[in-house]
C-alpha cells in the first residue's frame, strides 16, 4: 500500500488537514496510528479505505478493503444478518460465504440471538460488534480500524484484539487508531504520528527476541500460513515444534485447533526468550 504526495482538505479554500504524506506500507504489519484529537486521523484511514478521496497526491490500495468507521451510522434500515450478509456480498463474497462468515461472527460476539433485529433498535455495544464483523468478514487485505475498540465489552475488545493480529499474521496489512495506547502495544509492528498535516514515523515497535515465546509441538498437516508466522522446526517423530512470540500464541492455538482438519496439540510451552 502506497500514498505519495497525499495532501487532504475538505473542500476549496478549507485549510489542509493532511499535506505531502507519503507512506509506503507491506502486508502483514500492524500499524498504529496516533495524534491528538483532530489531527487527521480518521481521514488518514478514510482515504486509505477510499471512503474520501485525496485531494492531491496517489493513493494506491491493493486488494480488498475493510473499513469500522468512527461512528457507525445505526439509522440503516437492515437487522445484523441482513445488513452483514449485503456487506458480505459487497465485500465480494459469495451468498454462502457471506451467510457463513457472517452467522460465525454474529456467534463469536455472543449476538447470534438479536441477528433478525433492526439494526435501530440494537444496543450502542451490539451495533458496534455488527460494525466490527462486517468488517472482519471480509478477511480484507487493507484492514481499518477507527476506534473500532470503542463501546465494546471488554471479551468483544479481546476477540477483535486477537482477530487484528490474526489478519496480519495471516498476510493482512491492518491500521488501526485507538485513545488506549496500550492497544495491541505487545503486537503492533510500526506506529506514525499525524501532526501539522504531516505523517511521522514514530518508530518500529523494536522486536528485539528479548519478548517471551511459546513451543508448541503439533502432528498433522499444517496450512502454510500459521497466526504469527511460526518458526517450524521438523521433529525426528515426524511431528513440528512451531516457536512464536508469545502475544501470538493464543491466535495460533485457535487456528491449530478449528483449522480443517485440526492440528492435533501434543504440547504448549514456555519457550526461551532473547
Ligand atoms: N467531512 C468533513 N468535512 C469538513 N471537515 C472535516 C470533515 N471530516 C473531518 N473534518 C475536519 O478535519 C480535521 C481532522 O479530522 P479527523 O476526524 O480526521 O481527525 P482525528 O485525528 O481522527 O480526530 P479525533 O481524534 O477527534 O477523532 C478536523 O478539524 C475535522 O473537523
Amino acid at each position: 500500500m502506497r500514498l505519495s504526495g497525499v495532501g487532504k482538505r475538505y473542500g476549496r479554500g478549507a485549510p489542509w488537514i493532511l499535506r505531502g504524506v507519503d507512506l509506503d506500507l507491506r502486508p502483514g504489519g500492524l500499524v498504529r496510528v496516533e495524534g491528538a484529537n483532530g489531527s487527521g486521523k480518521s481521514t488518514l484511514l478514510k482515504l486509505v479505505g477510499g471512503v474520501e478521496a485525496a485531494t492531491t497526491g496517489t493513493v494506491a490500495v491493493p486488494g480488498r478493503r475493510a473499513y469500522v468507521p468512527e461512528r457507525f451510522p445505526p439509522a440503516l434500515p437492515f437487522d445484523a444478518r441482513t445488513y452483514l450478509l449485503r456487506l458480505g456480498r459487497i465485500h465480494g463474497l459469495s451468498a454462502a460465504e457471506a451467510a457463513r462468515r457472517s452467522a460465525y461472527w454474529l456467534d463469536r460476539f455472543g449476538i447470534a440471538d438479536r441477528s433478525g433485529t433492526p439494526l435501530r433498535r440494537l444496543s450502542k455495544g451490539s451495533c458496534q460488534k455488527v460494525a466490527v464483523a462486517q468488517a472482519l468478514l471480509a478477511e480484507a487485505d487493507v484492514l481499518l480500524l477507527d476506534e473500532a475498540w470503542t463501546g465494546l465489552d471488554q471479551e468483544a475488545r479481546t476477540l477483535l484484539d486477537e482477530a487484528a493480529v490474526e489478519r496480519a499474521a495471516g498476510g493482512g496489512l491492518v491500521l488501526f487508531v485507538d485513545h488506549d495506547p496500550d492497544r495491541l502495544a505487545g503486537a503492533a509492528t510500526a506506529r506514525y504520528a499525524v501532526r501539522d498535516g504531516g505523517l511521522h514515523a514514530a518508530g518500529p515497535v523494536p522486536d528485539d527476541g528479548s519478548a517471551p515465546r511459546v513451543r508448541i509441538e503439533v502432528t498433522g498437516p499444517l496450512p502454510e500460513r500459521l497466526p504469527g508466522d511460526p518458526a517450524r522446526t521438523a521433529l525426528a517423530d515426524g511431528g513440528t515444534l512451531l516457536d512464536v512470540p508469545a502475544r501470538h500464541s493464543d491466535a495460533l492455538l485457535r487456528s491449530l485447533l478449528t483449522g480443517q482438519p485440526a492440528a492435533h496439540i501434543r504440547s504448549v510451552r514456555p519457550g526461551r526468550s532473547g
